[in-house]
């Protein structure tokens, strides 16, 4: 569903702007759908009110908690079902942060992510992804969302910056507390610039070698990592907010001197911030992650170029639940002749 029609659905009831908005505030902040007014029978036409309780329950449908998996560092990871039965992930994050999805699979088909192994299935409409905003509110505060779960949103672009502005409207959520993290695309640096909202900008760069990003990221636009750079730069002169590089630590392949100078070239001066997540193993994919010495080594000689940078860890580690890990668990308990692989395969095992 989108959040369009949403819109058409209370108009069709006699919903004027004011109504419409309260509706949609009440729904972003997790709260019933007519409530904001000490009186909602003086405030909602009668049609509009007796529209509500349907309207709740599809709402609802829109995103359900399937299981929920919390990890030691306070994060926990949500596999969300659909209404058509789909799951897509969402995580919890520490400090009031939530990772929504945007699509049900991805296109990009990074060589290191469990999510793009299967291709895209579909895409999220605008309100499945601020009704994982929603189910997330039920259960704890949220005052940041970044759209780093399953999918690459600037394939999804309508349906992404559509829910953007309504979490940073309605929803109440600072503008640059919504983080669009994308692998790079031209219809980014476009599109961004001209919304109501405009959120922070996550760049996953990985490699500052043209070949090597090619490779690791194969269906990812052909753009040259020093082009990426300055079109990002320019977005977070004209935002005020710094860039966040992604740069997911992937031993032998990505953690070489030779990347740290790259690095180092690159980011020079930039109004950027470069942060190294070590790889969470997905089984089968071949990629190991470095050791924390030297991932804290790297960080060090990038500190020592002036690059500020920081080493993370993606959340829910300790549940071995990477993006789109919790789903392909949920597939392989569902099917049989899988479920016989899974018990060979420690990421594929059930909790
Ligand atoms: C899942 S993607 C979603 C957003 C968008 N498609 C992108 O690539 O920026 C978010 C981040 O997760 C990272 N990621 C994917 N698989 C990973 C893994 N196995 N270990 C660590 N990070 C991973 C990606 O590199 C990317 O920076
Ligand atoms: S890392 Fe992002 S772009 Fe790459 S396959 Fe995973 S979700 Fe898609």
């Amino acid at each position: 569903m989108r959040i369009e029609h949403l819109r058409q659905r209370l108009r069709a009831a006699g919903a004027k702007p004011c109504h419409e908005q309260l509706v949609l505030r009440s729904w972003t902040q997790a709260r019933p759908l007519d409530s904001g007014r000490d009186r909602p029978e003086d405030f909602f036409p009668a049609p509009v009110r007796a529209a509500l309780p349907a309207l709740t329950d599809e709402l609802h449908a829109l995103a359900r908690l399937r299981s929920e998996h919390p990890g030691e560092d306070g994060s926990a990871r949500l596999l969300v079902e659909l209404a058509d039965g789909q799951t897509v992930e969402s995580v919890l994050l520490p400090r009031d942060g939530l990772c929504v999805s945007t699509q049900v699979g991805c296109a990009v088909g990074c060589a290191f992510c469990m999510t793009g192994r299967d291709g895209l299935l579909r895409q999220l409409g605008s309100a499945e992804i601020v009704a994982q905003v929603v189910l997330a509110r039920a259960r704890r505060f949220v005052k940041k969302v970044v759209f780093m779960g399953m999918g690459e949103p600037a394939h999804n672009m309508d349906n992404v910056l559509d829910a953007i502005e309504l979490l940073g409207t309605e929803g109440g959520i600072g503008h640059k507390n919504l983080v669009f993290s994308t692998v790079g695309d031209h219809r980014v640096f476009e599109r961004l610039p001209l919304g109501i909202v405009k959120p922070a900008l996550a760049l996953s760069l990985h490699t500052t070698r043209a070949d090597l990003r090619a490779e690791l990221l194969p269906r990812a636009p052909r753009i040259d990592p020093a082009e990426l750079v300055e079109l990002s730069e320019q977005y977070a002169r004209s935002t005020g907010y710094p860039i966040q590089y992604q740069w997911t630590l992937l031993a032998g392949v990505n953690d070489s001197d030779e990347e740290v100078d790259g690095i180092a070239r690159l980011l020079a001066g930039k109004y950027a911030v470069m942060n190294l997540i070590p790889y969470n193993a997905v089984s089968g994919l071949g990629f190991t992650r470095p050791t924390r010495e030297h991932a804290e080594a790297m960080a060090l000689k990038l500190h020592q170029h002036g690059i500020l940078t920081k080493l993370r860890q993606s959340a829910g580690q300790d549940v071995d639940a990477g993006c789109g890990q919790l789903r392909a668990r949920a597939i392989v308990l569902k099917s049989p002749a899988r479920s016989a692989r899974a018990a060979a395969s420690p990421d594929l095992r059930p909790n």
